[in-house]
């Protein structure tokens, strides 16, 4: 692994250097060469483990931890930062750097009342869901491993600690941006130092003044609007849409109480701490606006309100857009032109069948993969069966197939759809058997979870099994926040 530090070097006052605290017999428990190869690891090794479980100085590493703010439930929270996640540097790979974080790995300057930890389950729960939302092509941090230890940490009861590896494009989040505005008093200088060096590092194609403000404005808009677009198209609630955990990206960032849904409801609340639902599943689209509404007013001080403004004003156009075209996708309608009166009319035709998911309480993800196997020019759906409203999806279905129209090769567009709806998501109770798993010292659940959502679109057949709906205990799963 070979890190450069511009982070560390060209913004001495966003951090404070601090060095992990090893934990006590450290193994791996999970490692993903897809993320390897992104920084040109070849095999896990002794010393990369000694060094990743910060028992070990990894070489050219500078350790630090970075400071940010951030709106938390609406409400603002003056000085947060990192304080369990410690980043190594930039690893230097095939498409770029990536900076490498030990989620877990001690107390920092910004720990407050914190251990630094991160319990086992939720370190494999954010490694799994990380590589399983980049093979679903969502836009997402990654995990290189998860590290296991003997080390004991108190949460509810005593567990023991684990480690995960974050890959990031960048850690930079929207309240990096508001700590310098509101924690430092506008702080201008800061601010504009911050901006130009994502701008330099991020979106080097644009230049560093008013006209590059903007435009980078814009696309950090129309980047969350896409991510989100694809949440709501693949059904995942992330759960803690703090500005704090959004990345300036746009990435998915920090990964908690998140779930996928298995049961399609619009206001599903996977987050314990959430009884209100304001990160419900249906609230995410609303609070990506308000958490950027929240990045434009800590940018005020240096991009004019005009501008901001206009940015702010496309979020819907793009979030509307990308999601049509993954909706589309998934129900195989084609378009030429999109017209505003065409794109009105497929989202009623999409909100019409996923509303008629929710009353027939269907499971989101097997339902939308029976689109593979149907035939689309046939009077008679074999999707019929799946609802009890069987008039409802008749009058439904009856306008499905006048917009789609003849399909010349059914063959094709089954295998197409089957490239967009995938068989695998990683429900909560999944996540929970494999978790449970390790606990007993049997990581192969966890492995074999990990193989499988590395395909989620091909068919597996000795993993079927890891398509099913959950059983009861594992029905609308909440988790808690505690991790
Ligand atoms: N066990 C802990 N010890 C110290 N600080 C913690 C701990 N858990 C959370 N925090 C801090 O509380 C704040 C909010 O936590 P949140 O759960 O959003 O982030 P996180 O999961 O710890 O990390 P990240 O956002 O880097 O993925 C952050 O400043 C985080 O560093
Ligand atoms: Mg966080």
């Amino acid at each position: 692994m070979q890190l450069k530090q511009d982070f560390f070097e060209q913004l001495p006052e966003f951090y404070s250097q601090v060095f992990p605290l090893g934990i006590s017999n450290p193994h791996w428990l999970a490692w993903s060469q897809d993320a390897a190869d992104l920084i040109n690891i070849d095999a896990p090794s002794e010393a990369l483990l000694q060094g990743l479980s910060a028992n070990a100085a990894v070489d050219g590493a500078s350790y630090y931890a970075q400071v940010y703010s951030g709106h938390q439930f609406g409400g603002y929270s003056p000085q947060l930062g990192d304080g369990r996640s410690i980043i190594l540097g930039e690893a230097l790979g095939p498409q770029g750097a990536w900076d490498v974080a030990l989620k877990g790995g001690g107390p920092t300057p910004y720990s407050r009342h914190g251990d630094g930890r991160a319990v086992m389950r939720s370190a494999v729960r954010e490694f799994l869901v990380s590589e399983a939302l980049h093979h679903l092509h969502v836009p997402t941090t990654r995990a290189l491993a998860v590290i296991g230890s003997d080390l004991p940490v108190w949460r509810e009861t005593q567990e023991t600690a684990a480690i995960t590896v974050r890959l990031a494009k960048s850690h930079i989040r929207f309240g990096h941006f508001e700590y310098f505005c509101h924690s430092e008093r506008g702080a201008p200088d800061k601010l504009t130092q911050l901006l130009n060096f994502t701008i330099k590092q991020h979106y080097p194609e644009l230049s560093c003044d008013a006209a590059g403000y903007k435009a980078w404005f814009t696309r950090v808009v129309a980047n969350t609007a896409k991510m989100i677009a694809h949440w709501q198209a693949k059904g995942f609630a992330h759960g803690v849409m703090n500005t704090d955990n959004m990345s300036i990206l746009g990435d998915s960032f920090d990964f908690g109480p998140f779930a996928f849904l298995d049961t399609f409801k619009e206001d599903f609340i996977c987050n314990h701490s959430d009884p209100e639902g304001r990160y419900a599943f249906g609230q995410q689209p609303g609070i990506g606006l308000w958490n950027l509404q929240r990045l434009a007013q800590a940018l005020s001080p240096i991009i004019p309100s005009d501008d901001l403004v206009a940015a702010l004003n496309q979020y819907q156009v793009v979030l509307v857009q990308e999601y049509l075209t993954l909706m589309r996708a998934k129900f195989g309608l084609v378009v030429g032109d999109s017209t505003e009166a065409q794109d009105n009319l497929d989202l009623e035709l999409m909100g019409g069948f996923t509303r008629l998911m929710e009353r027939n309480q269907l499971d989101y993800t097997n339902t939308w993969r029976r689109f593979g196997s149907v035939d689309p020019n046939a009077n008679t759906s074999a999707l019929r069966d799946d609802f009890i409203d069987v008039n409802g999806f008749d009058t439904w279905y009856q306008a499905y197939q006048q917009r789609l129209g003849k399909v010349v090769d059914v063959a094709q567009w089954q295998a197409e759809r089957n490239q967009v709806n995938p068989k695998y998501i990683l429900r909560n109770y999944l996540a929970q058997e494999a978790i449970v798993a390790v606990e007993e010292g049997n990581l192969t659940p966890l492995h074999e979870l990990q193989q499988v959502l590395k395909n989620p679109f091909n068919e597996q057949a000795e993993f079927a099994h890891l398509a099913k709906r959950p059983p009861d205990w594992g029905q609308g799963l909440i988790m808690s926040c505690s991790s």
